[in-house]
């Protein structure tokens, strides 16, 4: 028997989304999730989606995921239609809740879509523990879910996410229910990831710091219709570390997306 396993190493990680829109019909009639949104971004960028809580980054997200259809405009994922970059596994998708399987372990979570993807045993098991390496969750391959934290569940979803290479890493708020200090920790972790794996990241948060902290740029989003209301070039130095958040660069950048949020949500914008 032959088996086929995608490579997806051999695509590039760029997203053009042009004039995308998606409309929902509901009961009481359509909700414009989405309207006319255009974005390109770069192989190997780190994008953060902030604003209010309606605005469309879920369904931006799921867009290119492939778990949505547009309704109207152009979404091009590592070069190709959303569907066939799933069937290429050109991204990694990352819940908000870290959605393990209780009954497998650590390990056999991260090599569950090796499995799926018919990549040989010992591959899989490999590439696992290279993941959860790279996550700082070796010791735990053999834990059970329940026995980890909320945080170490979402770092063994991140491992998931990246065991077969992708190069997109596609997350929605995987931080959201974590503590301050925690939160922070992982956002260090996920830059130095970021750093090593040269992934394109589209990242979705309701945190001004989480996301200027960690972004290339901040695209920020406004709720009914739901429209990019402006992108904030974050120029800090690479690689960023936890006293960056005390300069003057940091607060300048996160002003400017407080102020782009501030519009959006129809507040006089304070100079
Ligand atoms: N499957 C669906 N059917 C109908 N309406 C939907 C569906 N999915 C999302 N919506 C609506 O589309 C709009 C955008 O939703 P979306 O989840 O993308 O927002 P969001 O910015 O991610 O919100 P949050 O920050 O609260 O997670 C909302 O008004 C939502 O109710």
């Amino acid at each position: 028997m032959t088996t086929t396993v995608a490579r997806p190493s051999s695509v590039g990680g760029a997203i053009s989304v042009r004039n995308l829109g998606m409309v929902f019909p509901t009961a009481g009639g359509e909700t414009v999730a989405l309207q006319n949104a255009s974005l390109e971004i770069g192989a190997g960028e780190f994008i953060s989606l902030i604003g209010p809580s309606g605005c469309g980054k879920t369904t931006l997200l799921r867009l290119m995921a492939d778990l949505l259809t547009p309704t109207s405009g152009e979404l091009r994922v590592a070069g190709q239609t959303p569907q066939e970059a799933r069937e290429q596994r050109a991204y990694g998708y990352v819940f908000q809740a870290p959605a393990l399987f209780e009954w497998r372990n650590v390990l056999s979570n991260v090599m569950l879509p090796l499995e799926v993807m018919n990549f040989p045993k010992e591959e899989r098991r490999a590439r696992a523990e290279t993941m959860l390496r790279l996550v700082g969750l070796e010791k735990f391959a053999r834990s059970y879910p329940w026995q980890l934290s909320g945080g170490m569940q979402q770092r063994v979803s991140i491992a998931r996410a990246l065991a077969f290479d992708p190069p997109i890493l596609l997350m929605d708020e995987p931080f959201g229910a974590l503590d301050e200090i925690t939160r922070e920790h992982l956002n260090m972790e996920l830059l130095r990831l970021w750093r090593d794996t040269k992934k394109t990241v589209v990242f979705v948060t309701h945190s001004i710091s989480e996301a200027v902290f960690l972004s290339t740029r901040v695209v920020v989003m406004t709720a009914r219709p739901g429209k990019i209301e402006g992108v904030v070039d974050v120029d800090l130095p690479q690689p960023r570390t936890a006293e960056v958040r005390e300069t003057p660069a940091f607060f300048e950048a996160a002003t400017k997306v407080r102020e782009l949020l501030r519009k959006g949500h129809g507040f006089d914008v304070v100079e």
